[in-house]
Parts: C-alpha cells; structure tokens; sequence
C-alpha cells in the first residue's frame, strides 16, 4: 500500500519528513494540500486531522501528524536499523531533546520572523531577529566538539533541525557566525540523499517571500 503525505512544498515541517523518507527509500504519494488557499480546512481534511495542519501521513490507514513524531515511526517503522532514532533510553532521549529545541525555539523563531514579514505587514522585528541568534548560539554550542546535533551519530534531530536553520540562512542569517552550526550545516547536507531539491527550494521560496513582500512594504 503506498505511503500518502499531505504536504504543501515550501513547508518546513513537510521539508523534513520528505528529506528522511528521500533517505531511507520510503516511497511517498505526495498529496498536495494548498494552505494558502485553505485546503487544511476542508472538513475532509478535519476529519483526517483536526489539528488541521501538514504535514499528515497516511499509512495504509494509520495517519499520524506532527512532523517530528512522523519522522520517529518512519524510522521505527521502516528503517533497517535504529541508528536514527536509537532505542537506547539515554541516545534517544537526548534525540528528542533536541526535537523539542526546535519544535519551540528554534523553528518557532524562525516562523515568527517570517510570517510577522510575509503575511502580518509587519517590518523586520529586531527582537524576533535577535532571539534565532538566541537560539543559534544555543545550537552552536550543543554542536561543539560533536558532529551531528545530537552527538557523534546523525539522527532525525539532524533532519528537524537542518529545515530550521536552511530556513534562518535564507531569511538573511550569516551563518558563517557560528562556526560549529557552519561546518555541520556543510556536512548534513551532503549526507541527506536529495537535500538541495527537496529542502534547499522550499527554503529558498521562503526567502524569496520575505524579500519580496520586505521590499513591497518598505517602497
Ligand atoms: N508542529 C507542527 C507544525 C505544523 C504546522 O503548523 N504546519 C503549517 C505549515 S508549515 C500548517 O499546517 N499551517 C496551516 C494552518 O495553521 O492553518 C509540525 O511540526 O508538524
């Protein structure tokens, strides 16, 4: 039975799912689901997912949402071992750690700096600008002497939070201030099969709306 996610192509939280499927040869069925123009909203959709957000997978049935709880049945599920998401109670538990850092600190402050720009009219928010360096700086030192952001193995932390800060680069961020988020945001990318075309577009249209409606609000 094939595998559907419901998934809109720019999303960051799509973005990761995609990118740990792409790397461990799970087929998806893309369904596209326009949140733009309101799809999630449909009642169809409600009732597949009331939280009404994507992405959504469905599983021969089972339908998951949460981007972050997707990625760790993709590899309990799927994967060939456990070295994404190890069963180990103190290797997966530093895993999920950094799930939760960036579920609310560091793609949260992305997202807030964004959407204030691209759909509240809002001009740049110093302080929302200052608060993701906050949390790369925080990053930058988790990554210090490590080479994966959860320690010396890569795991799904990597593919959550590889979306968030490729998002923080191309709203502006110089990334090149944090040495230790620099050289592992190098070596993640070439060890994600895929990365440019499924991650690396969404992230630039990202920007590319920020840059656009930044310049239309300050003409
Ligand atoms: N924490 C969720 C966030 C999901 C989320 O908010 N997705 C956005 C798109 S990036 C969405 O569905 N927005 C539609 C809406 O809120 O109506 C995850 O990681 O899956």
């Amino acid at each position: 039975m094939p595998i559907d996610l419901y998934y809109f192509p720019p999303s960051p939280p799509c973005r990761s799912v995609m990118l740990l499927a792409k790397s461990l040869d799970v087929k998806l069925q893309l369904k596209v689901i326009n949140i733009i123009n309101g799809d999630q909203k449909s009642p169809e959709y409600a009732k597949m997912n009331p939280q009404q957000t994507i992405p959504t997978l469905d599983d021969d049935g089972f339908i998951i949402w949460e981007s972050r709880a997707i990625l760790g049945y993709l590899v309990n599920q799927y994967a060939k071992d456990d070295t994404l998401y190890p069963k180990d109670p103190k290797e997966r538990a530093l895993i999920d750690q950094r799930l939760y850092f960036d579920a609310s600190y560091i793609s949260q402050r992305a997202t807030e700096y964004f959407k204030k720009v691209a759909f509240m009219s809002q001009l740049v928010n110093e302080d929302d600008l200052e608060k993701m360096h906050e949390t790369l700086q925080l990053l930058n030192t988790f990554l210090d002497g490590q080479l994966w952001v959860a320690g010396p193995n890569m795991s799904i932390a990597d593919f959550a939070i590889v979306v968030s800060v490729s998002n923080m680069e191309a709203l502006g961020v110089d990334l090149n201030e944090y040495p230790n988020i620099a050289n592992w945001y190098t070596r993640a990318r070439s060890a994600m099969p895929g990365y440019e075309e499924i991650n690396q577009a969404g992230a630039m249209m990202m920007g590319e709306m920020f840059k656009n409606r930044l310049k239309e609000l300050t003409q």
